[in-house]
């Protein structure tokens, strides 16, 4: 008998090694990799990032990623960039917008990283997809729907609605995508559709986060938690409620409404209908017009009402600028003192303090605080000074940037004159460092809808009313989960302003 006669036979020692051994082996050099030797172990960051995404999970968990991040880099004020997780890392430098997000050679290089893929629903929307290429088709075909005259067909659409600003921007992302309004306003109760979305988004996000890219959304389904569970169920129903508004917008022969001048007025969809793939010619299928449909939901409607909400707060906790602005727009619509009528948009956009109060809200609080990931080039870069090795994940998170000292002084201060160049900083490094839109070739396409929307609700609001919060005391904190909102609901009183 040979000593080799001691082993067990050859085909259980390779099982062995193969499924068992091998894993373990390979995690155990990964962490070790990860905890001495990887060029992300040597930035700040609590220790468990160097291994683990729990910590930003549970920041997540706690309605609180954003303002996590933005604790690191307090904790850590010199730091250019923080360490995340085990392979994403958000900076907070000014340099590291243009080299993640910039044009030209960064947008070359740095793609969407695999969180985007768990907002891919059925199928690949404007916002989620990671293709370069796909991304610019849709973008071209289209950036019309989005523009200043396409977006004039809509202005007789009544903006006679001043205190529910979820089901407003909810009917009214309705109109402009769809052609027709979800009905919520008329009911005057939330849709479950909101509700929906907020958790499909959480449940999306959850997903986002696992190291299982495209197939995370499936692997977080199978987790049996009940409340994992109930997050899955909603983002179903969720998108079932995408496939019944598309399926609506087909048929309803209501949808195509006559614009001012005479002409058809289009909804955006009509746009991603008649795209068409350059090369090929095909056109996006029903699954992915319904992704887009529920991705244009979600991008417009609660980005847009929390903007409002946050604009309503800052200017009732600041009367005199809020007297400023009403004097402004008296000034401009005489014949329109209580704002009974609509507010051209051709007009309202010369009136500046408005839409600096709108900047420097989403300056203060951009409804999507948190790095938007991008993936650094297979070969690594240098990112403000600091190297990162290929495929991790950055990004430059606008709740950070946004209070950034270097960039705008004094920047817990509400001051929407700084955008006037009121000498609160300067105002080209301010804008190039403003990121409540994004930035680059995958910033919001809809930053012209939003700012048109978003300035004609406020000016009609404070013409006709006299805006008050009801606890003059109230301090308003932030909770989010994709979208960082109030962290509670207030009650301001409404008085009915008399003709001037
Ligand atoms: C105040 C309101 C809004 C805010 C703060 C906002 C914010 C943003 C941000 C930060 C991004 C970049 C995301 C990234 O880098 O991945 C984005 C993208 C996008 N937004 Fe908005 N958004 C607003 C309103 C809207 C509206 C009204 C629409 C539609 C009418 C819209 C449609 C989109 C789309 C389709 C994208 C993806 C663009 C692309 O990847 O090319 N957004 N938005």
């Amino acid at each position: 008998m040979t000593n080799l006669d001691h082993f067990p036979p050859w085909s259980t020692v390779n099982f062995l090694v193969l499924t068992v051994l091998t894993p373990l082996a390979y995690f155990l050099c990964l962490t070790i990799y990860r905890l001495f030797f990887s060029p992300l172990a040597k930035l700040p960051g609590p220790w468990l990032t160097k291994i683990s995404s729990i910590p930003e999970a549970n920041a997540l968990k706690q309605a609180r990623r954003a303002a996590w991040v933005v604790e690191l880099f307090e904790q850590n004020p010199d730091a250019v960039a923080v360490r995340t997780g085990p392979s994403s890392v958000s900076f907070n430098d000014p340099e590291a917008i243009k080299t993640i997000y910039g044009h030209g050679k960064a947008a070359d290089e740095f793609g969407k990283s695999s969180w985007y893929d768990a907002f891919s629903t059925t199928g690949e929307s404007l916002f989620s997809t990671r293709s370069k290429k796909r991304h610019a088709m849709k973008r071209r075909s289209v950036a019309h729907a989005f523009s200043a005259q396409s977006l004039a067909s809509f202005e007789p659409y009544p903006f006679d609605i001043y205190f529910w600003f979820e089901l407003f921007t909810m009917d009214l992302m309705g109109e402009l995508a769809l052609g027709d309004n979800f009905g919520v306003l008329e009911a005057g109760e939330p849709a479950r559709y909101s509700k929906l979305v907020e958790l499909s988004q959480r449940f999306a996000n959850m997903s986002g986060m696992l190291p299982f890219a495209r197939n995370s959304v499936k692997v977080l389904s199978w987790v049996p938690i009940p409340y994992v569970q109930m997050l899955y169920r909603a983002r179903l129903e969720y998108l079932d409620y995408a496939r019944v508004a598309l399926e609506r917008r087909f048929t309803d022969a209501k949808r195509e409404k006559v614009a001012p001048g005479g002409g058809k007025r289009q909804d955006i969809m009509q746009r991603f209908i008649d795209a068409q793939d350059p090369e090929t010619g095909t056109k996006m299928g029903f699954d992915e017009l319904r992704a887009e449909t529920s991705s244009l939901m979600v991008a417009g409607a609660s980005t847009g009402s929390v903007t409002m909400n946050w604009m309503t707060y800052y200017l009732c906790k600041n009367p005199v600028i809020k007297h400023s602005v009403i004097k402004q727009l008296e000034n401009m619509f005489p014949e329109n003192t209580t704002g009974n009528d609509p507010v051209p948009y051709t007009r309202l956009q010369h009136l500046s303090l408005l839409e600096h109060t709108e900047l420097e809200v989403l300056r203060l609080h951009p409804p999507i605080g948190y790095a938007m990931p991008r993936d650094t080039p297979p070969q690594g870069v240098m990112i403000a000074g600091v190297y990162i090795p290929g495929g991790v994940a950055v990004g430059v998170p606008a709740a950070s940037m946004g209070r950034n000292a270097s960039v705008y002084s004094e920047p817990d201060r509400f001051e929407p004159d700084r955008w006037a160049g009121g000498g609160l900083g300067d105002l080209t490094r301010m804008k190039s460092c403003f990121l409540g839109f994004g930035y680059g070739t995958r910033q919001c396409i809809g930053r012209g809808v939003a700012t048109q929307f978003v300035m004609k609700t406020m000016a009609r609001v404070l013409l006709r009313y006299e805006v008050e919060l009801e606890d003059p005391q109230l301090v308003l904190g932030t909770k989010e989960f994709t979208i960082k909102k109030p962290d509670r609901v207030y009650d301001v009183i409404l008085r009915r302003r008399s003709r001037r």
